[in-house]
Protein backbone atom coordinates (compact mmCIF):
# COMPACT_ATOMS: atom_id res chain seq x y z
CA UNK A 1 0.00 0.00 0.00
CA UNK A 2 1.61 3.30 -1.16
CA UNK A 3 1.86 5.93 1.50
CA UNK A 4 0.08 9.06 1.86
CA UNK A 5 2.57 11.59 1.92
CA UNK A 6 1.03 14.88 4.44
CA UNK A 7 0.48 18.39 2.46
CA UNK A 8 2.92 19.39 5.11
CA UNK A 9 5.71 17.17 4.67
CA UNK A 10 5.63 17.67 0.65
CA UNK A 11 6.10 21.69 1.53
CA UNK A 12 9.01 20.74 3.53
CA UNK A 13 10.37 18.81 0.87
CA UNK A 14 9.55 21.88 -1.82
CA UNK A 15 11.98 23.97 0.99
CA UNK A 16 14.38 22.04 1.43
CA UNK A 17 14.83 21.07 -2.54
CA UNK A 18 14.73 25.25 -3.34
CA UNK A 19 17.64 25.07 -0.61
CA UNK A 20 20.06 22.22 -1.67
CA UNK A 21 20.28 19.90 -4.84
CA UNK A 22 20.73 16.76 -3.65
CA UNK A 23 19.75 15.32 -7.57
CA UNK A 24 23.63 14.53 -8.29
CA UNK A 25 23.56 11.56 -5.03
CA UNK A 26 22.30 8.11 -5.82
CA UNK A 27 18.69 7.27 -5.43
CA UNK A 28 19.23 6.10 -1.88
CA UNK A 29 22.18 8.59 -0.90
CA UNK A 30 19.74 11.19 -2.03
CA UNK A 31 16.78 9.62 -0.35
CA UNK A 32 18.45 9.18 3.00
CA UNK A 33 20.30 12.55 3.05
CA UNK A 34 16.46 14.44 2.28
CA UNK A 35 14.98 12.41 5.06
CA UNK A 36 17.29 13.22 7.73
CA UNK A 37 17.88 16.93 6.47
CA UNK A 38 13.96 17.38 6.48
CA UNK A 39 13.54 15.85 9.98
CA UNK A 40 16.14 17.49 11.46
CA UNK A 41 15.63 21.14 9.25
CA UNK A 42 19.50 20.77 9.69
CA UNK A 43 21.18 21.65 6.66
CA UNK A 44 24.43 21.15 7.73
CA UNK A 45 23.86 17.19 7.53
CA UNK A 46 24.44 17.68 3.62
CA UNK A 47 28.28 17.84 4.54
CA UNK A 48 27.72 15.25 7.64
CA UNK A 49 26.43 12.52 6.52
CA UNK A 50 28.13 9.49 5.40
CA UNK A 51 26.47 7.33 3.26
CA UNK A 52 27.27 4.60 0.40
CA UNK A 53 24.78 3.48 -1.97
CA UNK A 54 26.01 -0.21 -1.74
CA UNK A 55 25.52 -0.47 1.67
CA UNK A 56 21.85 0.76 1.28
CA UNK A 57 21.44 -1.18 -0.51
CA UNK A 58 22.34 -4.02 1.44
CA UNK A 59 20.09 -2.50 3.90
CA UNK A 60 16.94 -2.06 1.63
CA UNK A 61 17.36 -5.50 -0.14
CA UNK A 62 17.20 -7.17 3.64
CA UNK A 63 14.45 -4.93 4.32
CA UNK A 64 12.35 -6.34 1.52
CA UNK A 65 13.76 -9.97 2.73
CA UNK A 66 11.68 -9.42 5.91
CA UNK A 67 14.99 -8.91 8.33
CA UNK A 68 14.43 -7.85 11.85
CA UNK A 69 15.49 -3.32 12.43
CA UNK A 70 17.39 -3.91 15.98
CA UNK A 71 17.14 -0.37 17.31
CA UNK A 72 19.06 1.05 20.77
CA UNK A 73 16.68 2.79 22.19
CA UNK A 74 12.74 2.97 22.50
CA UNK A 75 12.50 6.18 21.00
CA UNK A 76 14.04 5.28 17.84
CA UNK A 77 11.78 2.41 17.27
CA UNK A 78 8.71 4.45 18.05
CA UNK A 79 10.37 6.99 14.99
CA UNK A 80 10.25 4.19 12.83
CA UNK A 81 6.60 4.13 10.81
CA UNK A 82 6.04 0.86 8.99
CA UNK A 83 3.25 -1.41 10.72
CA UNK A 84 4.68 -5.28 10.97
CA UNK A 85 8.19 -4.60 10.98
CA UNK A 86 10.00 -7.18 13.28
CA UNK A 87 11.34 -4.30 15.64
CA UNK A 88 13.83 -5.90 18.35
CA UNK A 89 14.73 -3.33 21.41
CA UNK A 90 15.83 -5.10 24.40
CA UNK A 91 17.13 -1.85 26.18
CA UNK A 92 14.15 -1.46 28.76
CA UNK A 93 13.61 -5.19 29.88
CA UNK A 94 15.18 -6.11 33.21
CA UNK A 95 18.02 -8.69 32.08
CA UNK A 96 19.97 -5.28 30.29
CA UNK A 97 19.64 -3.94 33.19
CA UNK A 98 20.85 -7.12 35.14
CA UNK A 99 23.12 -7.72 32.24
CA UNK A 100 24.20 -4.60 32.12
CA UNK A 101 25.13 -4.53 36.29
CA UNK A 102 26.98 -8.12 36.20
CA UNK A 103 28.99 -7.04 33.34
CA UNK A 104 29.75 -3.44 34.28
CA UNK A 105 28.56 -2.16 31.00
CA UNK A 106 25.97 0.21 30.12
CA UNK A 107 22.46 -1.40 29.41
CA UNK A 108 22.79 0.24 25.74
CA UNK A 109 25.79 -2.28 25.39
CA UNK A 110 23.80 -5.00 27.65
CA UNK A 111 20.77 -4.89 24.91
CA UNK A 112 22.76 -5.07 21.90
CA UNK A 113 24.31 -8.63 23.52
CA UNK A 114 20.59 -9.96 24.08
CA UNK A 115 19.10 -8.56 20.88
CA UNK A 116 22.21 -11.34 18.99
CA UNK A 117 20.01 -13.67 20.99
CA UNK A 118 17.64 -13.14 18.99
CA UNK A 119 18.74 -12.06 15.57
CA UNK A 120 20.92 -13.30 12.86
CA UNK A 121 23.20 -12.00 10.24
CA UNK A 122 21.37 -9.95 7.84
CA UNK A 123 19.60 -7.78 10.72
CA UNK A 124 19.48 -4.07 10.09
CA UNK A 125 20.51 -2.18 13.40
CA UNK A 126 19.71 1.30 14.16
CA UNK A 127 21.77 3.22 16.66
CA UNK A 128 20.41 6.55 17.62
CA UNK A 129 21.01 7.70 21.25
CA UNK A 130 23.59 5.05 22.80
CA UNK A 131 27.06 5.63 21.39
CA UNK A 132 28.28 2.17 23.91
CA UNK A 133 25.69 0.64 21.63
CA UNK A 134 27.70 0.95 18.82
CA UNK A 135 30.51 0.43 19.88
CA UNK A 136 29.48 -3.00 21.66
CA UNK A 137 28.06 -3.52 18.07
CA UNK A 138 31.20 -3.17 16.50
CA UNK A 139 33.00 -5.76 18.82
CA UNK A 140 30.09 -8.72 17.98
CA UNK A 141 30.11 -10.98 15.30
CA UNK A 142 26.77 -9.45 14.05
CA UNK A 143 27.18 -9.45 10.15
CA UNK A 144 24.90 -6.40 9.71
CA UNK A 145 22.91 -6.12 6.78
CA UNK A 146 23.21 -2.37 6.93
CA UNK A 147 23.88 -0.15 10.72
CA UNK A 148 22.16 3.23 10.88
CA UNK A 149 25.16 4.69 13.22
CA UNK A 150 24.08 7.82 14.50
CA UNK A 151 24.40 8.01 18.33
CA UNK A 152 24.13 11.56 20.05
CA UNK A 153 26.25 13.27 22.21
CA UNK A 154 29.30 14.70 23.69
CA UNK A 155 30.54 11.71 24.86
CA UNK A 156 31.80 9.18 22.63
CA UNK A 157 29.16 9.56 19.68
CA UNK A 158 31.68 10.76 17.31
CA UNK A 159 34.53 8.89 18.10
CA UNK A 160 31.68 5.62 17.76
CA UNK A 161 30.76 6.83 14.07
CA UNK A 162 34.49 7.07 13.17
CA UNK A 163 35.01 3.44 14.28
CA UNK A 164 31.86 2.46 12.51
CA UNK A 165 33.43 4.00 9.22
CA UNK A 166 36.90 2.47 9.94
CA UNK A 167 34.87 -0.99 10.50
CA UNK A 168 34.19 -2.10 7.27
CA UNK A 169 30.53 -2.81 8.17
CA UNK A 170 27.97 -1.54 5.83
CA UNK A 171 26.33 1.99 7.01
CA UNK A 172 25.24 5.45 7.52
CA UNK A 173 27.06 7.76 9.92
CA UNK A 174 27.79 10.93 10.48
CA UNK A 175 30.79 13.57 11.37
CA UNK A 176 30.42 14.82 14.41
CA UNK A 177 28.20 15.23 17.81
CA UNK A 178 25.43 15.48 16.14
CA UNK A 179 22.39 12.43 15.66
CA UNK A 180 19.61 11.26 17.72
CA UNK A 181 16.88 9.09 18.04
CA UNK A 182 14.62 11.13 15.35
CA UNK A 183 17.58 11.55 13.23
CA UNK A 184 18.50 7.63 12.91
CA UNK A 185 14.23 6.47 12.63
CA UNK A 186 14.07 9.24 9.86
CA UNK A 187 17.54 7.38 8.25
CA UNK A 188 15.84 3.85 8.48
CA UNK A 189 12.43 5.36 7.14
CA UNK A 190 14.36 6.67 4.17
CA UNK A 191 14.34 2.98 3.03
CA UNK A 192 11.28 2.45 3.83
CA UNK A 193 9.65 4.65 1.86
CA UNK A 194 11.54 3.64 -1.34
CA UNK A 195 10.81 0.48 -0.75
CA UNK A 196 6.99 1.01 -0.63
CA UNK A 197 6.86 2.79 -3.96
CA UNK A 198 8.77 -0.16 -5.32
C1 LIG B 1 24.96 8.68 28.11
C2 LIG B 1 23.54 8.50 27.73
C3 LIG B 1 22.95 9.50 26.92
N1 LIG B 1 21.62 9.65 26.64
C4 LIG B 1 21.30 10.77 26.02
C5 LIG B 1 20.05 11.25 25.62
C6 LIG B 1 18.84 10.67 25.80
N2 LIG B 1 18.65 9.50 26.44
C7 LIG B 1 17.35 9.28 26.67
C8 LIG B 1 16.85 8.06 27.21
C9 LIG B 1 15.40 7.91 27.54
C10 LIG B 1 17.68 6.93 27.49
N3 LIG B 1 19.01 7.01 27.43
C11 LIG B 1 19.67 5.75 27.83
C12 LIG B 1 20.09 5.03 26.56
C13 LIG B 1 20.93 6.15 28.69
N4 LIG B 1 21.54 7.33 28.07
C14 LIG B 1 22.82 7.41 28.19
C15 LIG B 1 23.33 6.19 28.94
C16 LIG B 1 23.60 6.63 30.39
C17 LIG B 1 24.59 5.53 28.38
C18 LIG B 1 24.53 5.31 26.87
C19 LIG B 1 25.86 5.43 26.18
O1 LIG B 1 26.69 6.26 26.58
O2 LIG B 1 26.04 4.70 25.20
C20 LIG B 1 22.11 5.20 28.82
C21 LIG B 1 21.95 4.24 30.01
C22 LIG B 1 22.57 2.88 29.73
O3 LIG B 1 22.93 2.23 30.73
O4 LIG B 1 22.66 2.44 28.58
C23 LIG B 1 18.50 5.00 28.61
C24 LIG B 1 18.63 3.50 28.52
C25 LIG B 1 18.49 5.49 30.08
C26 LIG B 1 17.52 4.69 30.95
O5 LIG B 1 16.31 4.83 30.84
O6 LIG B 1 18.02 3.95 31.79
C27 LIG B 1 17.19 5.59 27.94
C28 LIG B 1 16.57 4.73 26.83
C29 LIG B 1 15.40 3.93 27.42
C30 LIG B 1 14.60 3.10 26.43
O7 LIG B 1 14.71 3.22 25.22
O8 LIG B 1 13.77 2.33 26.92
C31 LIG B 1 16.62 10.58 26.32
C32 LIG B 1 15.22 10.43 25.75
C33 LIG B 1 16.61 11.36 27.62
C34 LIG B 1 15.95 12.73 27.56
O9 LIG B 1 16.44 13.60 26.87
O10 LIG B 1 14.92 12.88 28.22
C35 LIG B 1 17.60 11.26 25.33
C36 LIG B 1 17.30 10.81 23.87
C37 LIG B 1 18.18 11.47 22.82
C38 LIG B 1 17.95 10.82 21.46
O11 LIG B 1 17.77 11.56 20.46
O12 LIG B 1 17.95 9.58 21.35
C39 LIG B 1 22.62 11.63 25.73
C40 LIG B 1 22.63 12.89 26.58
C41 LIG B 1 22.67 12.04 24.27
C42 LIG B 1 23.77 10.67 26.19
C43 LIG B 1 24.53 10.05 24.96
C44 LIG B 1 26.02 9.91 25.16
C45 LIG B 1 26.88 11.12 25.11
O13 LIG B 1 27.80 11.12 24.30
O14 LIG B 1 26.69 12.11 25.85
Amino acid sequence: MSRVVHPIEVESYRILRERVDLSHLPPLCRAVTERVVHASADLAYVDELICDEAALESGLAALRAGAPVVTDVAMVAAGITRAGLELVCPVAEPAAAELGRSAGITRSAAAVRIALTRVGPGAVWVVGCAPTALVELLTVDAAPALVVGLPVGFVGAAESKAALRASGLPGVSNVGEKGGSAVAAAALNALLYVEEKS
